[in-house]
């Protein structure tokens, strides 16, 4: 007769395991001593302790080969919010999440850690040390805006103290590190072709940005503190440096820290969020034609003229979350990981 063996409380499962977050998440857990099965659409490296599975999320058959055996699930999956494909994120974000929620239960998963996103209470005005009771976005600012938090309800509900299967939702907001794919190859794309001259606004909005290795921090804080008896069962958690800083000083740092010049001039916030729209809007209309892909778009825009930064107070009380890497050090780290991105390389 087969046996099943028991699923051991340090062996894990990360779908989304060769991103940018998941590949750090990956790397801290296996220092820890859990025993990681990665779960993406794409293998993108080796490590000794980590077991690839590659296949599509959407995919329960494959999903539950990847979740043989384990106890916990962090899902960090989600396709790029640049992509601004509707159906895509539809069928990932929701659909998938679906089917992951419905693998978890059928491979005995006790605990389901997502990746959620700070935007999802974000509709393009300020936000100041925002808290986790701020009501979801009632106008999402785009497609993956509008999916993730449906994704996050599906996760919360799911939740269930009777099944033994808990939940929790983490929200990070403008990550960043080492081996990012967007923040700093964009800004750094951008200024190369001469388009990050002008500052959104008066400049002086403060923003998150969030060291990758703080948000792997507070993914694991919540793995590790989630239980029946918790506080942590069903709810969402900010997770910041906790430092807020001005979003066009912060892009300062790390042009200059590459060697390229800080945006002096400024320009009227209203005049670019409608640009921003207005190319989007014709973007939209010509691509059965063309795929145009505009840099400026109004969720860039709007991120970069607002005030959005969020406490987490919640985390530093439920889980005694605090950022372990200071924002200064972060962006030195940072800046010293993209030597190819340099002005002249
Ligand atoms: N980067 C940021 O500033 C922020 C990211 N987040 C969230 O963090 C999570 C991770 O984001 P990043 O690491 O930045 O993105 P990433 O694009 O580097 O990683 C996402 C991973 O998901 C995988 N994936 C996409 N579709 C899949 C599918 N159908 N099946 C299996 N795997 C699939 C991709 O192959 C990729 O490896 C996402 O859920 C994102 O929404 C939240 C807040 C801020
Ligand atoms: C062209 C410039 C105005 C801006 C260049 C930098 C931007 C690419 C980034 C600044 C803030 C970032 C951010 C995200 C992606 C990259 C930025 C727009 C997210 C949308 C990623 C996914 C999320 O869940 C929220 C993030 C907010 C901040």
């Amino acid at each position: 007769m087969a046996t099943r063996t028991r699923p051991s409380s340090k062996r894990c499962a990360v779908i989304g395991g060769s991103g940018f977050l998941g590949r750090h998440l990956v790397e801290r857990l296996v220092d820890r001593g859990y025993t990681v099965n990665v779960f993406d659409i794409r293998q993108a490296y080796e490590l000794p302790g980590v077991t690839f599975h590659q296949g599509d999320l959407c995919d329960r058959q494959a999903l539950l080969l990847a979740l043989k055996e384990v106890s916990v699930v962090f899902h960090c999956a989600s396709p790029a919010p640049a992509s601004d494909d509707r159906a895509l994120f539809q069928r990932v974000n929701i659909d998938g999440t679906r089917t992951v929620i419905q693998a978890c239960h059928e491979a005995g998963v006790q605990k389901l850690i997502l990746t959620s996103s700070a935007s999802v209470v974000f509709e393009g005005t300020d936000i100041k040390n925002g808290r986790e009771d701020l009501p979801y976005a009632k106008k999402p600012i785009d497609y993956y805006t509008e999916t993730k938090i449906v994704q996050e309800k599906l996760v919360l509900e799911a939740c269930s103290k009777e099944k033994g299967f808990l939940t929790v939702a983490i929200r990070p907001h403008g990550i960043f590190g080492p081996r990012d794919p967007q923040l700093v190859p964009i800004l750094i794309d951008t200024a190369r072709r001469g388009k990050m001259k002008f500052i959104i606004g008066d400049g002086s909005n403060l923003v998150d940005f969030t060291y990758v290795e703080n948000v792997v921090h507070g993914h694991i804080l919540a793995a590790e503190h989630l239980k029946a008896d918790s506080p942590l069962c069903g709810q969402a958690y900010h997770i910041t440096n906790d430092e807020p800083v001005r979003f066009w000083d912060f892009m300062s740092q790390i042009l200059e820290g590459l060697g390229y010049s800080a945006p002096r001039y400024h320009l009227p916030y209203t005049l670019v969020y409608g640009i921003a729209l207005l190319l989007w809007l014709m973007a939209l209309v010509l691509r059965p034609l063309i795929r145009i892909k505009p840099t400026f778009t109004p969720m860039r825009v709007a991120l970069a003229g607002t005030h959005h930064y969020y406490s987490c107070a919640r985390a530093k009380k439920d889980m005694g979350y605090q950022p372990l890497v200071p924002l200064r050090e972060a962006i030195v780290r940072t800046v010293e990981s993209y030597p190819h991105l340099r002005k002249g390389a």
